[in-house]
């Protein structure tokens, strides 16, 4: 019998007539149903929301919920990354790094629960104020919308989800439609943590009608949303002036100065230019060699790309499975086509099986190319010669995005004029654009997006700043 699974609005699951299949992204086979929302559940988990709210819980109180909520994630790792690896295609030795990556996000969610400081103001050093004191105190946006895509299903959403918790904050989450489980096992794991009812909310459904009701909502009070860049504009044009934290997209460089490690940097881009099949918005998209190793270093990307095995998620071996819809595999090998007409030379890949495409390496790209001035979120990896620094830092900074950039280097002096010049939200040294550790700033500039992720800095952006002046005698 497969299971179907409600709504969790409030203190109650919600079972709707409107099913949707989720289906296993290698086999196509539906693994669950899950129901999808109707306009009243979405003013039914606002005013539920609002009605947690009416009974404030301790920074303590989140964080102990927080760290149970941890602990009870880690026992309970296989069988999540079971189910990333079904609702996402995605590889499982990813999903089970996802899984222990999204276990990190609510630990530091617990301990950033504990930290929500202000400061001192000295007032008393104004003119007229010698009788005054002041300090901050930061307060709770109230009830956070938290829109999630289908690439980390998990630990995207726990990014949203944990440290709105830990300032305070009641969430109501909307995730992809694509991959809605994990998000209702995330409700399952609070609830089993002790977070009281209405403090989690789960509503399911199309953007275009679910997510755009949650936009029209004005008793949301903020919105932190992860994926496209123009679903993401119209994420801002709707919240009006209400805060919101945009994580966009990107097509992220990595540059491979003449001085590189090769040794250390073939494998890495290799493994983060298809890694979740390229579905990683700071996945390595953009290669920019110089010309004094450019054979040297893209024999050795093919070599490490040829040896990557294409197949079904759930195998262990498995190190890139299929896209998330046969739709977006289409598109891919139309951008592909595109490129080779237009003089790209295919050195590896570039061909499909179902809806997996090979991992696919293009040299001779030119910059009008989609494969390489806009965000291609799949398999395929560009190769770009280039002769001077500035050249790279140029090529680099004229996409209209500006997430991360990883740069290849033994000389301070070039990683530094890159930590300096590269136009983006990380600059990533030694590493590719691809590497994050949850607890770090995270976010970009331009298209790619406003506010920054990790449990410390959501925290902020998730709560508001408010003076208290005091007028007393001495
Ligand atoms: N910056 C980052 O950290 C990340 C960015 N992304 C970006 O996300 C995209 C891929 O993920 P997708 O899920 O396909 O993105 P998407 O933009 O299609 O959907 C993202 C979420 O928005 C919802 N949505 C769609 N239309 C909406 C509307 N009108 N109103 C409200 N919500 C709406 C979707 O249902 C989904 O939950 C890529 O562009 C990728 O770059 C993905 C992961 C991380
Ligand atoms: O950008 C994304 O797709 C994710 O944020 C990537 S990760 O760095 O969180 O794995």
């Amino acid at each position: 019998m497969t299971a179907t699974y409600g709504l969790l609005i409030g203190s109650k699951e919600i079972f709707t007539d409107d099913l949707l299949p989720v289906q296993d992204k290698y086999s196509g086979d539906t693994i669950a149903y899950i129901c999808q929302a109707r306009q009243a559940d979405v003013n039914d988990a606002v005013r539920a929301a609002s009605q947690a709210r009416k009974e404030p819980l301790s920074p303590y109180r989140r964080s102990q919920i927080l760290y149970a909520a941890s602990t009870i994630m880690k026992g309970r790792r296989d069988e999540l990354a079971a189910i990333i690896a079904a609702e996402a295609g995605k590889p499982l030795k990813d999903a089970l790094v996802e899984v222990g990556r999204a276990i990190e996000t609510f630990r530091l969610s617990a301990e950033e629960a504990t930290r929500i400081t202000g400061e001192m103001v000295p007032v008393e050093a104004y003119p007229g104020s010698e009788n005054r004191l002041a300090f901050t105190i930061r307060a709770p946006r109230g009830t956070v919308c938290a829109i999630s895509p289908f690439n980390f299903p998990l630990n995207l959403l726990c990014h949203k989800v944990a440290p709105a918790l830990a300032a305070g904050n009641a969430v109501i989450t909307k995730p992809a439609s694509t991959t809605p489980l994990s998000a209702y096992k995330v409700g399952e794991i609070l609830q089993e943590a002790g977070l009281p009812a209405g403090w989690y909310n789960l509503l399911v459904g199309p953007g275009s009608t679910v997510g755009e009701w949650l936009l029209d909502h004005q008793e949301i009070n903020y919105y932190t949303f992860t994926g496209s860049y123009e679903i993401g504009k119209r994420v801002q044009e709707r919240a009006g002036f209400r805060k919101t934290t945009l994580e966009l997209g990107s097509n992220a460089a990595t540059i491979i100065h003449k001085d590189a490690d090769l040794e250390l940097a073939a494998p890495l881009c290799a493994r983060m230019a298809f890694a979740n099949a390229g579905q990683v918005c700071i996945s390595v998209q953009r290669l920019l060699v110089h010309r004094d190793v450019y054979q040297s270093f893209r024999d050795a990307l093919i070599k490490h790309t040829k040896a990557l095995v294409l197949g079904d998620p759930k195998d262990p071996t498995t190190d890139v499975g299929p896209l998330i819809s046969a739709k977006e595999a289409d598109r891919i090998m139309a951008w592909i086509e595109e490129a080779c007409n237009d003089g790209a030379q295919l050195l590896s890949g570039g061909t499909r099986r179902g809806n997996m495409i090979e991992p696919t390496i293009l040299a001779d790209v030119k910059g009008e190319m989609k494969v390489w001035c806009q965000e291609i979120f799949g398999p395929v990896v560009t190769l770009v010669p280039y002769d001077s620094l500035e050249e790279a830092i140029e090529q680099t900074n004229q996409s209209e995005y500006g997430l991360q950039a990883g740069v290849f280097t033994r000389s301070i002096d070039v990683a530094f004029e890159c930590a300096k010049k590269l136009h983006v939200g990380g600059v990533i040294i030694n590493d590719t654009s691809a590497h994050r550790t949850d607890s770090m700033p995270y976010g970009g500039v331009k298209n790619s997006g406003t506010g920054r992720e990790g449990p410390k800095y959501a925290v902020q952006e998730m709560t508001e700043s408010k003076v208290i002046v005091i007028n007393h005698r001495m």
